[in-house]
């Protein structure tokens, strides 16, 4: 390990991530029922510029209206470049009540985006006596964000997690695709005459997730828009987890089960991490690094990848 020891990301469940617009409050009731860890009320793309005013004051009313258990509760703002994100964040921090937990800031592309928001975020908390500091999530969306991504990941201690926006991330890189996450048909690698597909979203998860382990933030997986396609998210959220990442979003909430299901670890996997915690302890007794586990070698390396999934299991426990 380097001198620089990383930091522990959050340590709360964030398997899935509803979202639902703002400008329609008849779904909060039903987020709110659901399973998911995290809940989205958005006032950014979903809702149409001449609903935004309606929107934000329907999201202000639901925080404090509307029962949200033990959920994290989160609203994504609109993007610095648009005339609503100041009266976004003003409004939300004035007179949203504390149940709030985060904001989500769309369309990072720098450090500098966070700086503002955070200036503006805590001014308006000293003004009003917030008690609870709001919490960042942000979406890395654009060439630039991903350009930056690290010292985005380590902009303000406000950072939470930080997700892969596809649709607006294929946008800005100018990908000849108009889907949003999942298998690309013309991304593929061919060897005498048959096609392999490849996965056009890897590298920039992969940066995601090294810059949220890096400052102790929590990677997530973005949507999945063709909500029909249950095996299509399954196996984008596989890919996700095996990554590193710790949830992904649902824009649809069918999608929900699949998140939940993909991101706890099996009781297979939990049953294996804990036999390699035990051999490596007997290992340790013997004074030895490394031993043989179901013919494979494990050692201190493995504890700790052992120890990650025992810990998310118990993180999770009770939540099935
Ligand atoms: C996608 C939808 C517009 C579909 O809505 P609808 O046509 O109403 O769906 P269904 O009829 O299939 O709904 C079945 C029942 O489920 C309820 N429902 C629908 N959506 C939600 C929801 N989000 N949360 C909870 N419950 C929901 C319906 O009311 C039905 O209930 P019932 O009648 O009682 O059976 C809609 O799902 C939707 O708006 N989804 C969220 C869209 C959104 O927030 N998008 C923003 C995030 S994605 C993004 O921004 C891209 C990203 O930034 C990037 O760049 O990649
Ligand atoms: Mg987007």
């Amino acid at each position: 390990m380097s001198f620089r020891l990383q930091p522990p990301a959050p340590a709360r469940p964030n398997r899935c991530q509803l979202f639902g617009p703002g400008s329609r409050p008849a779904l909060f009731a039903k987020m709110a029922a659901s399973e998911a860890d995290v809940i989205n009320l958005d006032l950014e793309d979903s809702v149409a510029p001449t609903d935004k005013a309606e929107a934000r004051a329907n999201v202000i009313k639901a925080v404090s209206d509307v029962d949200w258990g033990s959920k994290t509760l989160s609203v994504r703002i609109n993007g610095l470049d648009t005339p609503w994100w100041y009266r976004d964040v003003v409004d939300l921090l004035e007179q949203a009540g504390d149940r709030l937990d985060q904001i989500m800031i769309p369309k990072v592309g720098c450090a500098a985006d966070i700086y503002a928001v955070d200036a503006l975020v805590t001014a308006v908390e000293r003004a009003k006596g917030r008690a609870k500091p709001i919490g960042f999530e942000v979406i890395i969306e654009s060439a630039a964000g991903i350009s930056h991504v690290e010292e985005i990941a380590a902009a303000s201690p406000r950072m939470q997690a930080m997700s892969l926006g596809a649709a607006d991330f294929a946008a800005s890189m100018g990908m000849a695709t108009t889907g949003i996450g999942g298998t690309q048909e013309n991304y593929y690698m061919l060897r005498e005459g048959a096609k392999y597909w490849s996965d056009p979203w890897h590298w920039a998860q992969a940066a995601i997730v090294a810059a949220c382990r890096t400052h102790g933030l929590l990677p997530v997986d973005g949507p999945f828009g063709d909500f029909s396609d249950d095996e299509g998210f399954r196996a984008q959220a596989l890919r996700s987890a095996t990554l590193g990442m710790v949830g992904k979003w649902a824009i649809h909430p069918r999608q929900v089960a699949l998140a939940n299901e993909v991101f706890t670890p099996s009781a297979a996997a939990v049953a294996e991490a804990r036999e390699i915690l035990a051999a490596m302890a007997e290992a340790k007794a013997r004074g030895e690094g490394a031993t043989v586990y179901k013919g494979r070698l494990v050692d201190i390396a493995s504890i700790k990848q052992a120890e990650g999934i025992v810990r998310q299991a118990d993180l999770l426990d009770g939540k099935g």
